[in-house]
């Protein structure tokens, strides 16, 4: 990417889109163009072509989906097929209709079999049964793979697929009800200190395992990748260590200095046992991220406590 290069980032607003803009922009990259959903729904196919023909945009990072924890997947499972579906489907053929240089898909490491051999290989898409509670997220963001690889296979299109483990950061979503493990533990626990509550809930058994990378070291892999990488085939992109939820609690418990006990609400769902990444491809490639699991913990809280406390 020349620093002129013409850059859409879909998704600016997001966690994810928003530390990519940051990344390209402490790089040196001038020419970012951006629409909020308002300006531009996605899911609507003659405007995202009409976007395409009158920006031509030489790259696409494709960080705009409908995303969030597990309730959310398993609650609203008609939208989370639906609107990404149309999402990547419209921009992946306006970005081929427009001829863009390098288009950059974002998957998720939930696409995986649920009960697939850990570490997470990127061969193993595809060999065995989905989670079900994110099953159309996971079917959506699998076709969209799918896109990228047939354009490729048919036209040349040099569209690429990277697969995030779960992911942590600034702009994250605190909603209680449906955003991510992390965000939600962290605004959790910060109340009960706050209101001296003796215990926390955290759902499920706390057994499962996860793996956490914190966005700014995801985007600094997506914008690597996208100047370094033109292969077919998927990267995953993670630490390649991860803890039990229960670990998570205790640590940011920790971080946040609560001396309450846990509390495990087993009539929660667990999803997945494990999903750890083979990130060997991503180290073989040369990128290794930077932050560990408690600096960024630490970083989000911050994040947390100045947006959404103060507010
Ligand atoms: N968060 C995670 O743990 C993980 C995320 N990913 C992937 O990373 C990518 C980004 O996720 P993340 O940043 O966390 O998500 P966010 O929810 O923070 O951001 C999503 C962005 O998508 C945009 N968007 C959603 N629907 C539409 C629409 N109909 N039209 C236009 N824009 C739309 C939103 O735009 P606006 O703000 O303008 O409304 C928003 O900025 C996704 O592809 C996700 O699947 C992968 C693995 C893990
Ligand atoms: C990124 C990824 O995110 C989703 O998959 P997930 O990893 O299962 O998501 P999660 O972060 O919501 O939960 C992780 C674990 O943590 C437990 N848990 C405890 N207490 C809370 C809690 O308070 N909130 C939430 N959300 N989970 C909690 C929870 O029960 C589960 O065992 C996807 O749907 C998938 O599509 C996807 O891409």
């Amino acid at each position: 990417m020349e620093k002129t290069s013409k850059i859409y980032i879909a998704g600016h607003r997001g966690m994810v889109g928003s530390a990519i803009m940051r990344q390209l922009e402490a790089n040196g990259h001038t020419n970012i163009i951006t629409r909020t959903s308002s300006e531009l729904d996605l899911r609507n196919q003659q405007a995202v072509q009409d976007f395409f023909e009158s920006e031509q945009p030489d790259y696409v990072f494709l960080a705009a989906a409908k995303v969030g924890g597990i309730h959310a997947n398993n609650t609203f499972r008609a939208e989370f097929l639906y609107d990404n579906l149309m999402i990547e489907a419209n921009i992946i053929h306006a970005a081929h209709l427009a001829g863009v240089k390098k288009l950059m898909f974002l998957g998720s490491s939930c696409i995986y079999p649920k009960m697939a051999p850990q570490p997470l290989k990127e061969e193993y898409l595809l060999t065995g049964p989905l989670e079900q509670t994110n099953e159309p997220y996971a079917i959506a963001k699998i076709a969209g793979i799918k896109l990228c690889e047939s354009y490729r296979d048919q036209y040349g299109s040099n569209f690429i697929s990277v697969m995030p483990t779960n992911l942590y950061g600034y702009n994250d979503n605190y909603d209680l009800q449906n955003s991510h493990v992390l965000p939600a533990l962290i605004r959790k626990i910060h109340e009960a200190k706050d209101n001296g509550a003796p215990t926390v809930t955290v759902w499920g058994t706390g057994s499962p395992k996860r793996e956490f990378l914190f966005a700014d070291d995801l985007a600094a892999a997506c914008v690597y990748l996208m100047e370094n990488y033109d292969g077919r085939e998927l990267v995953n992109i993670g630490t390649g260590e991860d803890v039990s939820i229960k670990e998570l609690a205790l640590l940011i418990k920790d971080v946040i200095g609560y001396e309450g006990e846990l509390e495990f609400d087993t009539t929660k769902p667990d999803g997945t046992p494990r999903k750890l990444m083979d990130v060997s491809k991503l180290h073989g490639l040369g990128f290794k991220h930077k932050i560990e699991l408690r600096e960024g913990i630490a970083l989000a809280y911050a994040d947390f406590k100045e947006k959404y406390v103060t507010a």
